[in-house]
C-alpha cells in the first residue's frame, strides 16, 4: 500500500514515510523488548531472591520511558507524513484535472471529484496517520517479542515462530477475501456523490416537473441502492475472514500454551517462566488480534488509492515537445473531423478561415456542431481528423498557455467562482490593476450591479455565481473577456440573455471588446449575421453553404430560408431592421 502510494505520488514522499516507518518499528521493537522484559521482572518476583527484580523493572522502566519519547515521536511523524500526502494528493488530483481534456467532466464527473478530493483523500491519508502505526506494531512487536523468546526458551519460541506463517496467511486470505467488495463499494460510493450533485442541481427542473418525471431522483435513489448493497456485500464476504483470522490467533495462543505446559510437566521449564512466557504469549498473540479490525479499513484506503490513481492514469491532451509561436491571429480549420466519446462524429471535414481581424458568423440548426467549432479552437478537445490552426500553427504544438494567452471566450454557460465581482473579473487578467478591473466592468455594464448590490464591489456572487442572474453573469464573462483583451474571440451570442435596456450598451462594448480581432461568433441575432465579413452554415456537422450576406440571400439556399424564417419570427426583435 504504502509502495502504491509512492508510486502515485513519486518518489520525493518517501523521507517523510521512511522517517516515520522509522519511527514506528523503532517504537514496535522497544514495546516488544518491554514485553520481554516481563519475563525476567516475573522470574524474580517468584523466584527465592525478589530483590533481584530491581535492576530488571528499571531497564523496563527506562525501556517504558525510551518508548513513549519515540510513539510521541511517530505521532507527530505520522501527521506529519498523512498531512504531507494528503495535500500532495490534492495537488495532483488538482493539476491533472487542470491539464484534462474538457470532455472528462460529464456531470457524474463532479461528485466523484468531490469524493475524491475529500474522503477518498482522508481514507488514504488515514494510512500513515492511523492505520500504520497498529499494523506495524501487530507484526514487529510479536516479531520482537518471539526473538527474544529464544533466549528464555528455545522450545517455546519456536512453538511460537511456526505459528507466524500461519497466521501471516490467513490475514492475507481474509483482507482478500474483501478487497473486491471494497473497491465496488468505494466506486458506488463515488456515484453516488455524483448523483447527489446531478440531484441539487436539477432541483428546479424536479420541481417544474414533478418528481415522478424526473429521472434523477430515481437515479439517486438507484445509485444509494447500488452503495447500500455494496456496503452489505463488504460486510458478508468480510466477517467470515475476521472469524477465521480471530480463531486462528486463538489456535496459535493454544499451541503456545500446550507446549509450555508440555515444557513444564516433562521438559524442566520451572513455574515462574512458563507463567512470564504466558504472559509474553498473550502479549504476542494481541497485537496481532487488532490487525483484523484494520483489514476493512486498509481495503477501503486501498479502494480509495486505486480510484485516486486510476484519476491520475487520465490521459491529458499531449503537450507539444517544441512548442511553436503562432504568427499572428489567423484561424483554420483543415478538414477536420471530431466525435465526442461516443464515437458519432459530430463533426465531418470541416474547413474554415477565420481571417485575422474580421468576423464570422457561425449559423445553423440546433445540434449542428457550432459549439464544437469554436471550442476546438482553444483546443478543448483534440480533433480525430484534420487539423486546428492558430497563427499558422497547429494548436496540438502550441503551449497550451500561449494558446489560451491569444483566445477570450464568452460561452452562455457561464461559470462565476464564490467571491466578489473584482475577482470574477480579474480571473480574464490576474495582474490586472483595480482601475483595469473597474474599467472593464464599466464597459461591459457590470457597475451596474455592482452599485445595486449592498455591499457593492465587495459583494460575493456565491458558488457558480448563483446571486446573479443569468443576464448578469454573462456580462461579468463579457467583463473578463474585456480585461483579457486577447486577439482571437469566440462568442456565443452574449447578449442572448440581457434584459433589453442594457442590450445596446453591452452591443457596444462587445463590438469595443471585438474590434479589430479575430471573431467568430455563434449567432443568433440576424443583425450581428448580417454584419459577418463571412458567415458559415453548418448543418449535421458540415459547413453546407459560406459567404457574405447578400452572397448567401442571392444564392437562395440553406442560409435563404433560414434568413426568411428568422426575420418573420416575432422573438427576433432587430429582424425588421436588418431584413
Ligand atoms: N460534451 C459533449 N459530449 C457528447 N456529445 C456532445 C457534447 N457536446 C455536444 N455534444 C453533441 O454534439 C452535437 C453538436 O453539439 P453542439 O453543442 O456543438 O451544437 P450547436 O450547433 O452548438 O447546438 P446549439 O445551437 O443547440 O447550442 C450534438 O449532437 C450534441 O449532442
Amino acid at each position: 500500500m504504502i509502495r502504491r502510494l509512492l508510486e502515485v505520488l513519486g518518489p520525493e514522499h518517501a523521507r517523510p514515510v521512511r522517517r516515520m516507518l522509522v519511527a514506528l518499528v523503532t517504537g514496535a521493537v522497544l514495546q516488544g523488548i518491554a514485553f520481554a522484559l516481563l519475563v525476567p521482572v516475573l522470574e524474580a518476583l517468584f523466584g527465592s531472591d525478589p530483590d533481584e527484580v530491581w535492576p530488571w523493572l528499571w531497564t523496563l522502566v527506562a525501556v517504558a520511558v525510551l518508548y513513549c519519547a519515540v510513539y510521541y515521536w511517530s505521532l507527530l511523524a505520522g501527521f506529519e507524513a498523512g498531512a504531507g500526502l494528503a495535500r500532495s494528493l490534492r495537488q495532483r488530483i488538482g493539476d491533472r484535472v487542470a491539464e484534462l481534456p474538457l470532455g472528462w467532466f460529464a456531470p457524474e464527473r463532479v461528485g466523484q471529484l468531490g469524493q475524491l478530493t475529500t474522503k477518498s483523500v482522508m481514507d488514504i491519508m488515514g494510512v500513515p496517520a492511523h492505520l500504520l502505526r497498529p499494523l506495524v506494531t501487530s507484526f514487529v512487536t510479536p516479531a520482537t517479542v518471539t526473538v527474544l523468546m529464544y533466549l528464555f526458551d528455545w522450545r517455546l519460541a519456536l512453538a511460537a515462530t511456526l505459528t507466524v506463517p500461519v497466521i501471516v496467511l490467513v490475514y492475507r486470505w481474509s483482507t482478500a477475501l474483501s478487497r473486491q467488495a471494497d473497491r465496488e463499494r468505494t466506486a458506488a460510493r463515488a456515484v453516488t456523490g455524483g448523483r447527489v450533485v446531478e440531484f441539487a442541481q436539477l432541483q428546479p427542473v424536479l420541481r417544474v416537473f414533478g418528481r415522478g418525471e424526473a429521472r434523477s431522483g430515481a437515479r439517486l435513489g438507484e445509485a444509494l441502492r447500488t452503495q447500500r448493497e455494496a456496503s452489505r456485500r463488504v460486510l458478508v464476504t468480510g466477517v467470515p475472514g475476521l472469524i477465521g483470522f480471530s480463531l486462528v490467533i486463538q489456535a496459535a495462543f493454544t499451541a503456545v500454551l500446550l507446549t509450555g505446559t508440555y515444557l513444564a510437566l516433562h521438559g524442566g521449564l520451572d513455574a515462574a517462566k512458563l507463567l512470564a512466557l504466558l504472559v509474553l504469549a498473550v502479549r504476542f498473540t494481541e497485537p496481532i488480534a487488532e490487525t483484523a479490525i484494520l483489514g476493512s479499513t486498509l481495503g477501503t484506503a486501498r479502494s480509495a488509492l486505486a480510484q485516486v490513481a486510476d484519476l491520475l492514469a487520465q490521459p491529458t491532451l499531449p503537450a507539444p515537445v517544441s512548442p511553436r509561436v503562432p504568427e499572428g491571429n489567423r484561424v483554420e480549420f483543415e478538414d477536420v473531423t471530431f466525435g465526442y466519446d461516443d464515437g458519432r462524429p459530430v463533426l465531418s471535414g470541416v474547413s474554415l478561415t477565420l481571417a485575422e481581424g474580421t468576423m464570422t458568423a457561425l449559423v445553423g440548426p440546433s445540434g449542428s456542431g457550432k459549439t464544437t467549432v469554436s471550442k476546438l479552437v482553444p483546443r478543448f478537445w483534440d480533433v480525430d481528423g484534420g487539423a486546428v490552426r492558430v497563427g499558422g500553427v497547429d494548436v496540438r504544438e502550441i503551449d497550451p498557455e500561449v494558446l489560451m494567452s491569444r483566445v477570450s471566450a464568452v460561452f452562455q454557460d457561464v461559470y462565476l467562482f464564490e467571491g466578489t465581482i473584482a475577482d470574477n473579473i480579474r480571473v480574464g487578467r490576474p495582474t490586472a490593476t483595480d482601475a483595469e478591473v473597474r474599467e472593464a466592468a464599466r464597459l461591459a455594464r457590470v457597475e451596474e450591479i455592482v452599485h445595486r448590490l449592498p455591499d457593492g464591489w465587495d459583494a460575493r456572487v456565491g458558488e457558480g455565481g448563483a446571486l446573479l442572474s443569468g443576464g448578469e453573469r454573462q456580462r461579468v464573462s463579457i467583463a473578463r473577456a474585456i480585461l483579457k483583451n486577447a486577439p482571437i474571440v469566440l462568442l456565443d451570442e452574449a447578449t442572448a440573455s440581457l434584459d433589453p435596456e442594457n442590450e445596446q450598451a453591452v452591443q457596444d462594448a462587445l463590438s469595443a471588446l471585438t474590434a479589430g480581432r479575430t471573431l467568430l461568433v455563434i449567432a443568433h441575432r440576424l443583425r450581428t449575421v448580417a454584419a459577418a465579413d463571412q458567415i458559415l452554415f453548418l448543418d449535421e456537422g458540415r459547413i453546407v453553404e459560406r459567404g457574405t450576406h447578400d452572397e448567401l440571400v442571392t444564392a437562395d439556399g440553406r442560409y435563404a430560408s433560414f434568413w426568411a424564417r428568422r426575420s418573420r419570427a416575432r422573438d427576433w426583435s432587430l429582424a425588421g431592421q436588418n431584413s
